[in-house]
């Protein structure tokens, strides 16, 4: 709580200290205007004239006080709006400031009974005025409802019937927090499109190089937290919002774009993320014209928008590109265009003349309709030559100039000491600038001359609500164009469908859970048995050829006949199956499995849409991944203990016998066809039968040593002359599959014949059938451990990795972004929120319109000066 003391009052009051509202009715630029009361329970508003406002504040009354005044806050608040508005509609222009005096005052005196003038030293005696029409009842410890007199200043004929009727007050006033709505309006549009053709003014801060732009913004905002540093730190243009927060204590800033930052308490850390944002344009390019949006939120700042632009070189250095004069300058350019109200900054100690800033202004601004111009460093010249700056008619601006002192403190400790508990400022510059102009105030308090920060925040809210206001019918003729458009975009393209960011996550997660399901039935146990049989077949045919197709002895076994058990191919039955049934099969049909697995994973998150969510579809293949791998080596330990009996012993029955028994001659049939397959191969590429015929009777001959040596060197052998080296070894290999063509037509036969008959011994004489028998039987038994152990687990629980690992770690912004990463459904939901934004902006557009009208046509018709 501040205490307004009677040293403000006599030093024409620090404005920042007062609540919003009275901010805002004080912006009507009354002279004379001063704030008092003997404790800061109290204050009294003295217009020109003698009359004296008094009232309460809850928001500088203590706490006693309070329960007791509460209620008149919306009322002063309204009051004063109104009030304030009404003079706004008429008094259009800072020029005919007197005019505006004296027209305020003879209002005034219409309602304040005579010219009876309250105490002007700001104590309860100025109450005295105030009862003869502040308090209808006529009671004398009664403040004045100010929003009576907002109503007899609207309505002075009136003013009886208005005295009356207290219910008036209770109408919402729509205009209320007229600039803040329209801030929001601003932010609503620049999301939507950058492209300035939507846009409500803001304030666009100029000057040259050291002018002291920086140092205006952080008067206003009351902390340092500008990029400062000689190598041209500001790159980028700010967009600078303030928000003026009466009911927190809280100060922070945000940067919407930057949202990982969220609300950035200290100041400090602002400027470092502005001089990191600014210095993310390398020095080559000079400047960018992407903005970087910030938002200031505080109790002790106006609302306002604020851009802060690189400032204008004068003198290039050694450092500096040659082109950044130009960048700069068009970078600019591109912000002083209409409607923005231009800030033109211009350091007193260097002719006006000289002021690039001015001469901007000028360009694009003739006749300074929209240009405030700011003169810094006004200490830096005396005080008579300020003033004549100040009031300069040289270069005329139809908004005035304002002189400030505003050098930022040098946190020494008197600076520190004033700073408040958030190191805000604003106290420690504000009293610098106080001093300044206190000490001169000789040359300062001369009409027209306007000084301090304070004012200076005034002059911009008021041009810019103005500025704001005054666009009001074309930007809402733009946004209604705008919208038209969108909405029939948004029929011809999606019908009207529309989408959430929600609706897609949930959509792409269950494709992805569907397609799991889907994917589970070749996952089935015939269809794992059917790929372990596979792998098995393959183990088969190896130990066949390494056991028995490669024995020398191997006629022997097509000639046992039925019942006959010889030790020797007994052994190598036994050799075959321990062979097989120990060929780790519990890891090798694990891993099969999970590979498949992997692979549907692989294609689920390869393919629309996961391929615009690869991050996404890489955290899926990870959660996958991790299921696997937990569960392999126990899924492998848990099947190679199931087929543990098959290493000592398997036991036969006649249907299996009779089904491996026909798998082996297809398995024999397949093998046979693949060696045929490779056998012709082998004559294409030596150049047909024949040819390979020829080598193949070379090759034995050469062998058998029945070849002499016709020619070549001596040693070499002839054949090594006749035939091209490669077609030998090919030849070779023909000769091998040959062997082993015959070899499997024999065993096919001796398989189909009655000596592989089930019976006693039967295992020994067809190892090609026992094998297939035992693999089977290991595929099925492996089969029902791998259903249970990995694939009933990955299909349970993967889902719900999905659901808590994906969905529920994704906020509401990661959700959006992760929609957005679909091009198809980007430009749905944009143009969805395009149009909903358009929306929004369009009805609080008709809404103020409105409010405007209804406002306009009594202030205008009674008090118009024009
Ligand atoms: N004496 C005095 N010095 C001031 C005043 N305002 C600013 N300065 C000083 O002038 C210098 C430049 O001020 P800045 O606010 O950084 O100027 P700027 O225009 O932002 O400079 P650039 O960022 O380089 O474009 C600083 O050393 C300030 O302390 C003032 O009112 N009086």
């Amino acid at each position: 709580m501040r205490n307004i003391t009677n040293t403000a009052i006599n030093r024409n009051i620090s404005f920042s200290s007062l609540p919003r509202f009275v901010g805002r009715a004080l912006r009507v630029p009354i002279a004379g205007v001063t704030v008092g009361g003997g404790s800061f329970a109290y204050a009294n508003y003295k217009f020109e004239g003698g009359y004296t406002l008094s009232h309460y504040s809850p928001l500088i009354c203590p706490p006693e006080f309070r329960s007791k005044t509460a209620n008149l806050v919306d009322d002063v608040s309204s009051g004063f709006t109104d009030a304030y508005l009404a003079l706004r509609g008429t008094l259009p222009s800072a020029d005919g400031f007197h005019e505006r005096r004296e027209r305020l005052n003879e209002w005034l005196s219409g309602f304040r009974g005579g010219g009876r003038g309250g105490g002007d030293d700001g104590s309860p005696s100025g109450s005295r005025s105030r009862n003869d029409k502040g308090d209808p009842n006529g009671n004398p410890d009664t403040p004045p409802n100010p929003a009576l007199l907002a109503a007899l200043a609207l309505s002075p004929d009136d003013s009886n019937k208005v005295s009356n009727d207290d219910s008036q007050d209770s109408q919402p006033n729509l205009l209320m927090n007229l600039t803040r709505k329209l801030i929001e309006i601003r932010s609503i549009l620049v999301s939507i499109d950058q492209s300035d053709n939507l846009n409500l003014p803001s304030i666009v801060v100029i000057g040259s190089q050291s002018s002291g732009k920086s140092s205006v913004l952080e008067a206003i905002v009351g902390h340092e937290f500008l990029p400062k540093g000689n190598n041209m730190v500001t790159r980028r243009p700010i967009e600078l919002t303030l928000v003026h927060t009466p009911h927190s204590s809280e100060e922070y800033g945000e940067f919407p774009s930057l949202p990982s930052f969220g609300k950035v308490q200290d100041f400090a850390a602002i400027q470092k993320i502005l001089t990191d944002q600014n210095l993310s344009v390398p020095a080559s390019q000079c400047v960018s014209d992407k903005p970087i949006d910030l938002r200031i939120y505080s109790p002790h700042v106006p609302d306002l928008t604020l851009i802060d632009l690189p400032g204008y070189v004068q003198l290039s250095g050694m450092d500096q590109p040659d082109d950044l004069r130009e960048s700069i300058s068009s970078l600019c350019d591109k912000y002083i265009a209409p409607p923005n109200v231009i800030l033109a900054v211009c350091a007193a100690d260097v002719d006006l003349a000289n002021s690039p800033a001015l001469r901007a202004s000028r360009r694009v601004d003739a006749l300074g309709m929209r240009t405030v111009g700011v003169v810094t460093k006004l200490d830096m010249v005396t005080p008579d030559e300020g003033t004549a700056i100040l009031t300069n008619r040289k270069y005329p601006l139809q908004l005035g100039y304002v002189g400030v002192v505003c050098k930022a403190p040098k946190r020494g400790i008197i600076d520190v000491l004033a700073a408040d508990s958030n190191g805000n400022m604003s106290g420690a510059i504000m009293q610098r600038e106080e001093n300044y102009f206190h000490n001169h105030s000789q040359s300062f308090s001369k009409p027209g001359v306007l000084v301090g920060t304070n004012t200076l925040r005034k002059k911009l809210m008021e041009v810019l609500e103005r500025s704001m206001s005054d666009n009001l019918q074309d930007v809402s003729t733009a946004v209604q164009n705008e919208l038209t458009d969108a909405s029939y975009q948004f029929k011809v393209e999606y019908n009207d469908r529309r989408m959430s960011p929600e609706s897609y996550v949930a959509q792409v997660v269950d494709g992805l859970k569907v397609g799991l399901r889907d994917g589970q039935l070749s996952f089935s146990k015939p269809q794992v048995r059917e790929k372990l049989e596979g792998m098995l077949s393959d183990r088969v045919m190896y130990i066949l050829e390494q056991l028995y197709w490669n024995d020398k002895r191997l006629a022997e076994l097509n000639k046992l006949s039925q019942g006959e058990v010889d030790q020797y191919w007994t052994q190598k039955a036994d050799a075959a199956r321990s062979l097989l049934t120990k060929s780790g099969i519990g890891r090798d049909s694990s891993t099969l499995v999970a590979d498949g697995l992997r692979g549907l994973v692989e294609v689920l998150t390869t393919d629309s849409p996961y391929s615009y969510h690869s991050e996404a579809a890489q955290r899926i293949r990870e959660f996958s991944y991790e299921i696997l791998r937990s569960r392999l080596s126990a899924t492998s330990d848990q099947v190679e203990n199931a087929l543990k009996p098959f290493k000592f012993e398997v036991e036969t029955e006649d249907k299996e016998w009779n089904m491996g028994r026909r798998h082996a001659i297809s398995a024999l049939d397949k093998e046979h066809e693949a060696c045929n397959a490779k056998l012709s191969e082998i004559r294409q590429r030596v150049g047909g039968y024949r040819k390979l015929k020829s080598i193949i009777s070379y090759i034995e001959q050469v062998e058998d040593g029945s070849m002499t040596q016709k020619s070549g060197k001596e040693g070499e052998p002839a054949w090594k002359l006749a035939y091209n080296p490669a077609h030998l070894v090919e030849a070779r290999q023909a000769m091998l599959l040959g062997e082993r063509l015959a070899i499997l037509k024999l065993r096919k036969s001796t398989l189909q014949s009655s000596q592989c008959k089930y019976g006693k011994g039967v295992e020994t004489r067809c190892p090609e059938a026992f094998l297939t028998v035992v693999s089977e039987k290991l595929a099925y038994t492996s089969s029902l451990f791998l259903q249970i152990e990995l694939l009933q687990t990955f299909f349970d629980q993967f889902p719900r990795e999905i659901d808590s690992r994906l969905m529920y770690d994704l906020d509401r912004q990661a959700i959006s972004n992760f929609a957005r990463e679909n091009p198809s459904v980007r430009a749905h939901l944009d143009l969805q929120e395009k149009k909903d934004k358009l929306e929004d902006v369009m009805r609080r557009l008709e809404t103020l319109m409105h409010a405007k009208e209804a406002q306009a046509p009594s202030s205008r018709r009674k008090y118009s000066l024009f």
